[in-house]
């Protein structure tokens, strides 16, 4: 169990994590998402005790993280896999950490099968390893405790498509054996597969979060007319917002079914589509809401 109550963290003048809350539950996968910059990282780093917050706190299995009694056996995190040591193996890497948190060298052979990586790559530098490579060492460390809550930030990158399915089932496996799983990409399309949950991110506050069905229940309405201006038009003289999805002329309306349908026919104008907003609607909705805060942020 993972919760964050009311964190945020200043940098200067700039907010990087605004009033941040929101809880993982045993037995998930929460995907943490948000655009690059929009406070991901930080809010995880806050959460593994790395960075200090200004205010607000979290906790984790119930107390601060801090204060966890060899935290490597109940919590695995992985926030930037280009950390580690350059100069020693993936097997030294391992059993370094093993012995620190008090388990046989052993368990990092254990782990090196787990994540695939073969005898070849534990004898090689982690210098010589690529993105993908670390990235599997990085989880396998994360792993090697056998945590009961999982931190990955972006673990994702670097990895190839069979990598990243890969990665997807060991994450599901971890949930459904009780696990709890806070995942952070700023790929929608990464995480979907594998998330129960979603908490999306932008500009340091929290814009959306829910299930995929809680998030797409609100994803509104995708609309296509024979004629787009006017059908532009009708959605305007109602009231209804519309951004563009998709380069046919269909739009995505922040409304029902019902009420784009209505709007059309007050205008008598004729429609050629007219549906809930699918996963491609999910997109949408999540690139629109980062987009503002994003551009706040910027600003
Ligand atoms: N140590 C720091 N000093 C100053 N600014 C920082 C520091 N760490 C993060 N920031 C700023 O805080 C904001 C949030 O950064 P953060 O790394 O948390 O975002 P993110 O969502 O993880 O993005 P990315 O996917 O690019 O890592 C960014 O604008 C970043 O430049």
């Amino acid at each position: 169990m993972i919760v964050v109550e009311h964190l945020s963290k200043r940098y200067g003048a700039y907010t990087a994590v605004d009033d941040v809350s929101f809880t993982c539950e045993p037995g998930t996968v929460t995907g943490f998402l948000g655009p690059n910059g929009a406070g991901k990282s930080t809010t995880m780093r806050m959460i593994a005790g790395l960075t200090r917050p200004d205010a607000g706190g979290s906790t984790l299995l119930g107390v601060p993280y801090a204060r966890l009694a060899n935290p490597g056996r109940h919590v695995g995190v992985l926030l930037d896999a280009g950390a580690m040591h350059s100069g020693r193996s993936g097997r030294e890497t391992l059993t370094l950490t093993a012995r620190l948190i008090g388990l046989p060298a052993t368990r990092a052979d254990e782990l090196l099968t787990r994540v695939g990586l073969d005898e070849r790559a534990a004898k090689r530098r982690v210098g010589a390893y690529s993105l993908g490579m670390r990235q599997r060492l990085g989880i396998a460390q994360a792993l090697l405790g056998d945590p009961a809550v999982l931190i990955l930030d972006e673990p994702a990158n670097g990895l190839d498509p069979e990598g990243i399915f890969w990665m997807r089932g060991l994450l599901r496996d971890f949930a459904d054996r009780g696990g709890t799983v806070l995942l952070s990409s700023h790929l929608l399309r990464e995480v979907e597969a594998v998330a129960d949950r979603l908490v999306v991110i932008g500009g340091g506050r929290i814009v959306a979060h829910g299930t995929q069905r809680e998030l797409l229940a609100g994803a509104g309405t995708i609309v296509r007319g024979l004629d787009a201006a006017a059908l532009r038009s009708a959605l305007a003289a109602a009231g209804l917002a519309a951004t563009p999805a998709g380069g046919d002329g269909a739009l995505l309306v922040h409304a029902d079914a019902e009420a784009v349908g209505r709007a059309a026919a007050a205008a008598g104008t004729v429609l050629l589509e007219l549906r809930a907003a699918d996963n491609g609607g999910l997109e949408q909705l999540f690139l629109s809401l980062t987009a503002t805060e994003t551009k706040e942020a910027v600003a």
